[in-house]
């Protein structure tokens, strides 16, 4: 039998289910995905740190885990909530399951709620704090007022402890179009990378386009990566409080002060709009799912969108040598710009997808372009 579990909201809700992971206690910001696959990119996606991820999926784990799917080299979300884990994945690329891997983890999971009555509470109240607890004694008292000390993303700096401690060099090559083998790619741009919590595929997707990677740790000076004279410089995805990151937003400024090629991901997007001057705000309960449709403003095309944010740049806060480039037609808020004065442009979602849907891919072309025309 398994252990029994118990998920405590600070808005008083507790749900009872059974534990399909680590025993322990764990408090995050609760939030819900809508991706109906990728939950062990989803799980190794550093973003995630600090939240509870309810999938809204109703079946998770059918395929089992496996060391090539992991977007980063740990899980970092704080705890899983789902419906259900079938009882024996199957997929010849298995080689453990959800609950093992989990367990592995050390990662507090539980099953047997009602995610839809979970997730319809996240919609209307948005995203709350909560507190996930398994094991023989489960004490739900204990978990809200856990749920209710916990102080909540807002001001939280988190992408400087998921980033790595020393630059290294991205040396994976890239799949080859059946996906069964690495090679090498000619190296035509050498680009820094910060990792705040990067994810692999988004190194991956670089690889592939000729860029020879410099990985560095979040706080790295801008001065000490434009003495390396790069061709371009990313700025990735991570967790917490975009407006908390100031060493990052120093940065990025210094880099558009340089005109250096740059493009910014997700946090990295927030960072750019930061540097900018823009204010960044909380959003109710984010963008969080691998369906979500973007308007590329220059043509006017709709792309399905792999989306992992709680937080987003005011549109109206931007100053005037910015061109909005993206705009989600789920609520209309900013997903992309442009600066028209400066080769640096970034997205708001994860054209990386890993899970999700490629539409957006050509992002990472246009990075590509960019640092040939600006040579
Ligand atoms: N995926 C990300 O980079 C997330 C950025 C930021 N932590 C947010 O929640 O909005």
């Amino acid at each position: 039998m398994p252990h029994p579990a118990l998920l405590a909201l600070e808005d008083g809700s507790v749900f009872h289910g059974h534990s399909v992971g680590a025993t322990g206690e764990t408090v995050g910001e609760v939030v819900f995905n809508t991706a109906m696959t990728g939950y062990q990119e989803i799980l190794t996606d550093p973003s995630y740190a600090r939240q509870i991820v309810t999938l809204t999926y109703p079946h998770i784990g059918n395929t089992g885990c496996n060391v090539a799917d992991a977007e980063s080299d740990r899980v970092h979300t704080a705890g899983l909530i789902v419906r259900d884990v079938p009882r024996r994945p199957s997929n010849w690329r298995s080689t453990e399951s959800l609950p093992d891997y989990l367990g592995r983890h050390g990662i507090v999971a539980i099953a047997g709620i009602d995610t839809r009555r979970l997730t319809r509470i996240l919609r209307d109240k948005g995203a709350l704090n909560g507190c996930l607890v398994a094991g023989e004694s489960i004490d739900a008292e204990a978990a809200l007022a856990k749920a209710r000390a916990f102080p909540g993303l807002n001001g939280m700096d988190l992408a400087k402890v998921v980033s790595v401690n020393k630059p290294y060099n991205w040396n994976e090559g890239v799949y080859d179009l059946d996906h069964t083998a690495f090679h090498e790619t000619d190296k035509r741009f050498n680009v820094v990378a910060y990792d705040y919590g990067v994810k692999r595929n988004i190194l991956r997707l670089l690889a592939e386009r000729g860029c020879e990677i410099t990985v560095v740790p979040a706080q790295t000076p801008a001065a000490e990566v434009l003495a390396m004279e790069p061709d371009g410089v990313f700025l990735s995805n991570g967790p917490g409080d975009p407006a908390a990151c100031d060493y990052a937003i120093a940065a990025a400024r210094e880099f558009l002060a340089a005109e250096i090629p740059l493009f910014g991901i997700c946090l990295g997007h927030q960072i750019m709009g930061a540097a900018l001057g823009a204010k960044t705000m909380k959003m109710k309960f984010g963008h969080h799912g691998a369906n979500h449709p973007v308007k590329d403003l220059d043509d006017g095309r709709v792309l399905i969108t792999s989306q992992n944010h709680g937080f987003a740049v005011d549109a109206s806060t931007l100053p005037s040598n910015v061109r909005v480039t993206h705009t989600s037609l789920f609520d209309g808020s900013l997903q992309g710009f442009a600066l028209t004065d400066r080769p640096a442009f970034c997205f708001q979602g994860h054209p990386e997808a890993s899970p999700g849907p490629h539409d957006i891919g050509y992002l990472f072309d246009r990075f590509a372009k960019l640092m040939q025309e600006t040579r």
